[in-house]
């Protein structure tokens, strides 16, 4: 096994039997595909528990002992319970216990050294929760031994919130980690001193310990397994409409968390920052879902969008005379550190009053030497108490502020103003400031505003003719509640057009001829780098050379949906990678387009097939340049005509030679083959061409020039078949796994003989449909049926997401 993977279980993912035993299964699956290391919090509950313990005066011992007792109760009936209870596991964990006991009643070191006590009384439900899982574990039959940090992270003394001695914890670990033959279940959370001295590293600390583990042991992949979904919009007890976030990067997470996100540590990023390690958060109530991938790159189509509430804050405004003198107070070391967003001062200009934000602890130790000096330069300080911050990121802000007048105009029409709002340049967040209940409502509001616009799917259209430029219309007249579209790129074979903004109609005919030169490879890099999510790249060129692209949009996580026939009729191999990509990159690939145009038939056979049918033959009419050629034959229009007509009227293919040589028709019945299964190749069909001997080698201008010649060939065939009471059809057939494709004579008043326009027919038989088929009738060809045939394969792709 050359990876290393590392599972973090958090407390509610041990909180009782049943979640230890999905743990179990967990660690049973990835051990079978990587060397799996774990770290573990306390059991859901121990750390209160203990936190509460040593709140206790040792007066009330009653009180003490209970909880004592309770505690080693818990863990060992679990430990009963889960089937580990050998005399040594049971002996180890009433150590702990044992342990926890003497120190609590230590009032040495409980009065002289009080914080340290309680990191060590701390560190028990971490340690206890090591030897339970390990004990577990090595009982279904996953080897384990556990493994407590006090002996390998090194860290100052700040306890509490003590920061990492990294390059001596990095090689202890490293010592400790790299040979040992068994699942180490490791405690997170704790460390010690250089003088041996039990330390905590803060709220979450346990994901920061598993990163220090991952980058001591360069680590491939780190899961964090938790009580939510992933790391979400915004938190859930607050906003309970907040969404899972698909992609990160380290950045973003960093950021969030700096900002009072909670699902993760602040400083979990920082060992492995510049690492390929990848981190999924997962939620232990739901281990279908996928969670979240936090990663160092930004995954394509990724976006950043969250919130987060911190606070409570005081907020006041002093005389700007005055701002310098408070800055230099809150730069006493001795100050408690309230975190990166601990407090905040705004200074406009020195005749605006300067505006101060801190932690209501922060201004608490404060309030004394504030007033005293608000009272010397005969000032009234007037403080608002428990006000909450509101902390938008969204990477559109990196783009332009129009999010955040967006935002305030949202909020202002709820009748909500905040009391200070706060941007920095350059960064991708700003806050507001509200008390309690309306910072509430605010946030709620805004996550509406973020998701609203993940509704968004990004589009680059390639091909702007017939069907493109139509497309470009549908969508422009396009109206849904759920989906939204933005066409962030246009081109034809000569000029591209990019906005991020996205493009109109208006724009195809007034600015595409102003865009820059058509550049495949740029195309590709641009929509591969691009900060969008959900990005479709709609061929509608019918060129080969764009066709042979779509392996390297499906790579880069870009979904494809192409009324083009060609990928699907190159080579069988062709036909099978892009499905395979496509399935690889969880992207679709989607052409219902390629047969019959808008009508349903691509569709209607998987369907068929899927719930257990078999096809036995496929045949008709799914032409519609041919049906319109022969209809306006038999009403005495010419040939060639006929031809530049159905060209005009974007009926046929962009060289309408495609069309005349039954290679069209060839391309939908081998579509249809593959769709069978069937493995077949363009030179396995058996087609008529309508192209005259004479002019196959010409140019296509030259072949329209001199199409005319044989106007008088097909004239005198089609009075030869109405000499019958006949007319002439372009039809197709598959069946016993051959095609065969040609010009039939078929009765005026037959079901194919009786169709018009660019009329399309096609009859499924199947098992089930054997005696009477199922058929498939309707316009098949023309910009506009084609054009909501494709939009209808974008609608399906934005639904699956
Ligand atoms: N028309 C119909 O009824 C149906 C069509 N289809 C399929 O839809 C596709 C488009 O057909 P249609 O709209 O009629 O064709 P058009 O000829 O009207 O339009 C083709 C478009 O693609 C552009 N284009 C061609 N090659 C390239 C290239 N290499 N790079 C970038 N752009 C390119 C053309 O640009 P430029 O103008 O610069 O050449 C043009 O904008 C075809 O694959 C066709 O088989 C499928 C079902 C029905
Ligand atoms: N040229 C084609 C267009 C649709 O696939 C046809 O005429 O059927």
């Amino acid at each position: 096994m050359s990876q290393t993977h590392i599972l973090k279980f958090g407390g509610t993912s041990l909180q009782d039997a049943s979640f230890i035993n999905r743990a179990v299964q967990v660690v049973k699956e990835k051990s079978k595909e990587a060397r799996t290391v774990i770290v573990v919090s306390a059991i859901s509950g121990v750390t209160e528990r203990l936190l509460a313990l040593s709140n206790i005066s040792p007066s009330k011992a009653d009180k003490a002992n209970k909880i004592l007792k309770e505690l080693r109760k818990g863990h060992t009936s679990l430990l009963t319970r889960l089937g580990g209870s050998t005399k040594e596991n049971f002996e180890q964990l009433n150590a702990l216990f044992d342990e926890l006991r003497a120190v609590y009643f230590n009032e040495d070191l409980r009065t002289e050294k009080h914080k340290a006590w309680r990191d060590h009384i701390l560190s028990i439900g971490e340690r206890a929760s090591a030897h339970l899982f390990a004990s577990v574990l090595s009982a279904r039959q996953l080897p384990s031994v556990p493994v407590e940090t006090q002996h390998y992270v090194k860290t100052d003394n700040t306890f509490g919130e003590a920061n990492i001695i990294p390059g001596l914890t990095r090689e202890l670990l490293n010592e400790a980690l790299q040979s040992l033959d068994k699942i180490a279940v490791i405690t997170g959370f704790i460390g010690s001193t250089q003088q041996h001295e039990i330390t905590t590293l803060g709220r979450s600390g346990s994901d920061y310990t598993a990163a220090l583990i991952a980058d001591a042991l360069n680590a491939d992949h780190m899961e964090i397994w938790t009580d939510v979904d992933g790391v979400l919009t915004a938190d859930p007890k607050i906003v309970p409409e907040a969404r899972n976030l698909e992609y990160l990067s380290f950045e973003d997470i960093a950021e969030l968390s700096a900002h009072g996100a909670k699902v993760i540590h602040p400083k979990t990023i920082n060992p492995v920052r510049k690492s390929d390690l990848t981190i999924r958060v997962r939620n232990s109530y739901k281990p279908e879902q996928s969670g979240t991938l936090i990663r160092r790159e930004h995954q394509t189509n990724g976006e950043f969008r969250s919130i987060t509430v911190t606070g409570p804050f005081i907020y006041f405004e002093v005389p700007d005379s005055l701002a310098s003198e408070i800055s230099r107070l809150l730069d006493q070391p001795e100050l408690p550190d309230s975190g990166s967003d601990g407090f905040s001062i705004s200074r406009t200009s020195r005749f605006e009053p300067a505006q101060f934000v801190m932690k209501n602890e922060l201004y608490d130790t404060l309030e004394k030497p504030l007033q005293e000096l608000a009272r010397r330069e005969d000032i009234e300080l007037s403080v608002s108490r428990d006000l909450f911050r509101v902390n938008t990121f969204t990477n559109k802000l990196k783009e332009s502020d129009r999010a955040v007048t967006q935002i305030l105009q949202l909020l202002h029409r709820k009748g909500l103003r905040p009391r200070r709002i706060h941007r920095e340049n350059n960064r991708r967040y700003f806050s507001l400031l509200f008390p309690e209940e309306q910072a509430r409502r605010a946030a709620n509001l805004i996550n509406e505003y973020l998701i609203s616009d993940s509704n968004r799917t990004d589009i680059f259209l390639a091909g702007v003719g017939a069907v493109g430029g139509k497309l470009l219309e549908l969508i422009d007249e396009f109206e849904s509640k759920e989906v939204s579209f933005n066409v962030v790129g246009i081109c034809n074979s000569t000029h591209t057009l990019w906005n991020n903004r996205g493009l109109h109609k208006r724009d195809l005919e007034e600015q595409l001829a102003k865009g820059n030169e058509t550049d495949w490879q740029e195309i590709i890099q641009k929509l591969t780098d691009g900060d969008w999510h959900h990005t479709i790249f709609v061929d509608a060129t019918g060129s080969e050379e764009v066709a042979r692209l779509y392996p390297d949009f499906l790579e880069a996580g870009i979904h494809v949906v192409t009324p083009s026939k060609l990928a699907n009729t190159f080579e069988q191999s062709y036909y099978d990678r892009l499905r395979e990509k496509a399935s690889a990159k969880g992207v679709s690939f989607r052409y219902e387009t390629n047969v019959g145009a808008g009508l349903p038939i691509i569709s209607t056979i998987n369907d068929l097939l899927e719930s257990g049918d078999k096809i036995l033959e496929l045949s008709g009419v799914v032409s519609g340049t041919m049906t319109y050629l022969f209809n306006e034959l038999e009403k005495g229009v010419s040939f060639s005509e006929a031809v530049s007509v159905a060209k005009q009227k974007g009926y046929a293919e962009p060289d309408p030679r495609d069309d005349l040589s039954g290679e069209d028709v060839a391309r939908k019945f081998l579509t249809l083959a593959r769709e069978l299964g069937l493995q077949l190749e363009m030179e396995d069909l058996q087609v008529e061409s309508l192209i005259p001997e004479p002019l196959k080698e010409l140019d296509r201008e030259s072949f329209l020039e001199r199409l005319s010649e044989f106007d008088e060939y097909w004239k005198e065939h089609m009075d030869e078949a109405a000499s019958k009471d006949e007319t002439l059809r372009y039809t197709g057939k598959l069946k016993d796994g051959k095609i065969t494709i040609g010009v039939e004579s078929l009765p005026l008043n037959s079901p194919l003989g009786q169709l018009k326009g660019t009329g399309n027919m096609l009859r499924i038989f199947s098992s089930r449909y054997a005696e009477t088929p199922m058929i498939i009738q309707g316009a098949g060809a023309g910009r506009e049926v084609t054009a909501a045939g494709v939009l209808n394969d974008i609608l399906k792709i934005t639904k699956e997401q």
